[in-house]
């Protein structure tokens, strides 16, 4: 019933308008489909990217046969498969890009096959609840020029009842900021994952997401919290060890942590990811100690969805949060596996779009099946919305099951 009858693999068009790997898996009772996203800020450490069309090409001869026939139930088997014919460690042989959409192919085939939702083929019967959407408003960093300094500045809401609510409330803070920035006769078009990419400072775009947070929580009747992505990687020169802003400040590591604790304790931050670069472990811990008691300190190119980094920056103590992006580290397996580890030592984790997107909603699934905190996916624009409109379908499942 779950046995890989035949892989079609295509590339399609992703939300910045370039190729991407599309997979498709049949089995004799069911059906997958799963594309690859692209991220702009990418981690170093993040598994390989190939030319899609190229990636495509050579795995038709040398990966889609040894699939054919394997049972797409065994999820583990599939992606150690996919390990075994790469042969390296980051997937630079066959691209991370294909293995991550037939990885995740596999699994919707064999959810179909079961005739049971992704969500709960993943995360069997014990799922309660649909992660909060965590969700950019206003941005700048590698998604948009001119704009902030900051990648994303991100909304999430901590007090409402349901994802649902949470949702609207999400896209109207983001109408909101539209309204203040029209008040103050900014004109702002917008960035890679639909925020706003004003040409403002930074503090001037805290204060506009406050107040447009305050004005939507007083409506809603629930708590509606800020946070940041920093992208700090961006902003880091290795050669002077210092991070560089485009307004010409320059801030040395432990600046830049004091700054960031600030942040936190001005606008009650609870959510802060990457606030310094991907190498940096001790700074990272150093925030953690100060902040990690009110704030979530998130790794996303720290980690980059690896084991072996997670694990290296639980012996340093530098997070309390995992961003978890399945194609940063190229399986679902090694995605879960990373999940549980962060899991295990009492780290939350935060399932992650990437800035170039496809209308797939698996993360939505994943966010759920894996009981992650958030699900980051933006807050308007069809690839977007996509994954919140499929993250109410599943809430209501999980209601109606209780
Ligand atoms: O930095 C990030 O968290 C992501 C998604 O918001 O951006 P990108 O996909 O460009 O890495
Ligand atoms: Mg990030």
């Amino acid at each position: 019933m779950t046995i890989t009858r035949a892989i079609t693999l295509r590339t399609i068009l992703d939300s910045r308008g370039r190729k991407t790997v599309e997979a498709e898996v049949r089995t004799e009772h069911g059906f997958g489909r799963a594309a690859a996203p692209g991220g702009a800020s990418t981690g170093i450490y993040e598994a390989a990217v190939r030319d899609p069309a190229l990636a495509i090409s050579e795995a038709e001869n040398q990966v889609i046969p040894h699939l054919i026939g394997i049972d797409s139930s065994d999820q583990i088997g599939v992606d150690a498969l996919l390990h075994e014919i790469d042969g390296t460690d980051n997937f630079s042989k066959i691209g991370a890009n294909l293995t991550v959409s037939l990885s995740l192919a596999m699994a919707k085939a064999a959810a179909d096959s079961r005739n049971i939702p992704l969500w709960q083929h993943l995360g069997g019967i014990f799922v309660d609840y649909a992660p909060r959407p965590l969700g950019n408003v206003i941005g700048g960093g590698a998604h948009a020029s001119h704009a902030t300094e900051f990648q994303e500045f991100l909304v999430v809401p901590t007090g409402c009842e349901s994802v649902r609510d949470g949702i609207f409330a999400n896209a109207q803070v983001h109408a909101t900021v539209h309204d203040l920035l029209k008040k103050r006769g900014i004109h702002a078009g917008k960035g890679d994952e639909g925020a706003w990419a004003p040409p403002i400072s930074d503090p001037d775009a805290f204060g506009i997401l406050t107040e447009a947070i305050s004005l939507v929580s007083d409506e809603t009747g629930f708590e509606i919290s800020p946070g940041i992505d920093v992208a700090a990687s961006q902003m880091y020169d290795p050669e002077s060890g210092m991070y560089r802003y485009r307004d010409g400040t320059t801030r040395s590591p432990e600046e830049q942590v004091t700054y960031i604790a600030d942040l936190i304790d001005e606008y009650d931050l609870v959510y802060v990811e990457d606030p310094l670069h991907e190498e940096d472990y001790t700074g990272f811990a150093a925030l953690n100690r100060e902040t990690g008691n009110r704030c979530l300190i998130c790794g996303d190119d720290l980690f980059v969805t690896n084991t072996k980094r997670i694990q290296e920056g639980i012996s340093h103590g530098s997070a309390n949060c995992v961003l978890i992006k399945p194609n940063q580290i190229g399986t679902l397996t090694d995605t879960c596996e990373a999940i549980h580890l962060a899991q295990r030592h009492g780290l939350e984790t935060v399932m992650s779009h990437r800035s170039g997107e496809t209308e797939d909603t698996t993360i939505a699934h994943l966010g759920c099946a894996f009981q992650c905190i958030f699900i980051k996916t933006g807050v308007v624009g069809g690839e977007r919305t996509a994954k919140l409109n499929e993250l109410m379908r599943i809430e209501e499942s999980i209601y109606e099951r209780k």
